[in-house]
């Protein structure tokens, strides 16, 4: 009957245009790239030392050179016990992550990444648990420095290892969480706290953004 033979020649090119979808997203496979914000892109060091001179400048401080592992508020409070919490009054104030400056060649090299072919590139934070500040500022801070399109773009979480990519790029040396086979390959970006750190043999890392991050994303495609 006509009509019958209308339908499934619609259902035919349905399932075809399917299948023909499928292949082609197969030989095209999209690379997500993960882009940590402070310390990566967002220089996080430079500004809590700026902002804690000023705001206890006969304090002891640390410089950046001598800055060792991840956590600030660890290092201070083993100078002494009381400057853990003045560390943590720094980042915990208006405007801390709003004013931090882009990391140098970052701003170029997201941009960049953003407009490849086959490339999903997503900004991927961990907001500090005092949230009056910090999650409004950081939506802010790309919107400022990446544009408003950006904005799609932010992932916020403590928790790293349940959000899927192929590469995270991160300064943080051990991110840990829920999930113990994270599905992307971490590279370490090196900071000022890690640039000391020997880490695993298998570790890779960008030592700025003035490093080849092109051919590291190239090794990740399929
Ligand atoms: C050094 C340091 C950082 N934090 C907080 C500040 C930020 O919200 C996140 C940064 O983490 P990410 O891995 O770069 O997204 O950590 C902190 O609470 N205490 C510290 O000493
Ligand atoms: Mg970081």
């Amino acid at each position: 009957a006509p009509g019958r033979e209308t339908a499934r020649a619609r259902h035919l090119s349905t399932v075809y245009s399917q299948h023909r979808c499928c292949a082609e997203m197969s030989t095209n496979t999209r690379l997500r790239v993960l882009v940590d914000m402070d310390g990566v892109i967002a220089d996080f060091e430079e500004g809590f030392l700026r902002k804690y001179r000023e705001r206890y400048p006969n304090e002891p401080y640390i410089t950046l050179e001598d800055r060792r592992g991840f956590w600030v508020s660890t290092q201070y409070g083993e100078l002494r016990s009381d400057l853990c919490e003045k560390a943590i009054s720094i980042w915990e104030s208006n405007n801390f992550f709003l004013e931090l400056k882009p990391v140098p060649g970052a701003l170029e090299a997201v941009k960049e990444m953003s407009k490849m072919e086959n490339t999903d590139v997503f900004i991927c934070t961990s907001p500090i648990k005092h949230y009056k500040y910090c999650p409004y500022e950081k939506y802010a801070w790309v919107e400022k420095h990446l544009g408003p399109d950006f904005l799609e773009q932010i992932i916020l979480t403590r928790d790293k290892t349940v959000v899927t990519g192929d590469i995270l790029i991160d300064d943080k040396p051990d991110i840990l969480g829920v999930e113990p086979t994270p599905s992307w390959e971490h590279v370490l970006f090196t900071a000022c706290h890690n640039k000391h750190l020997t880490t695993i043999p298998t570790q890779r890392r960008l030592l700025s953004w003035a490093d080849d991050w092109r051919a590291t994303l190239e090794s990740k495609r399929q």
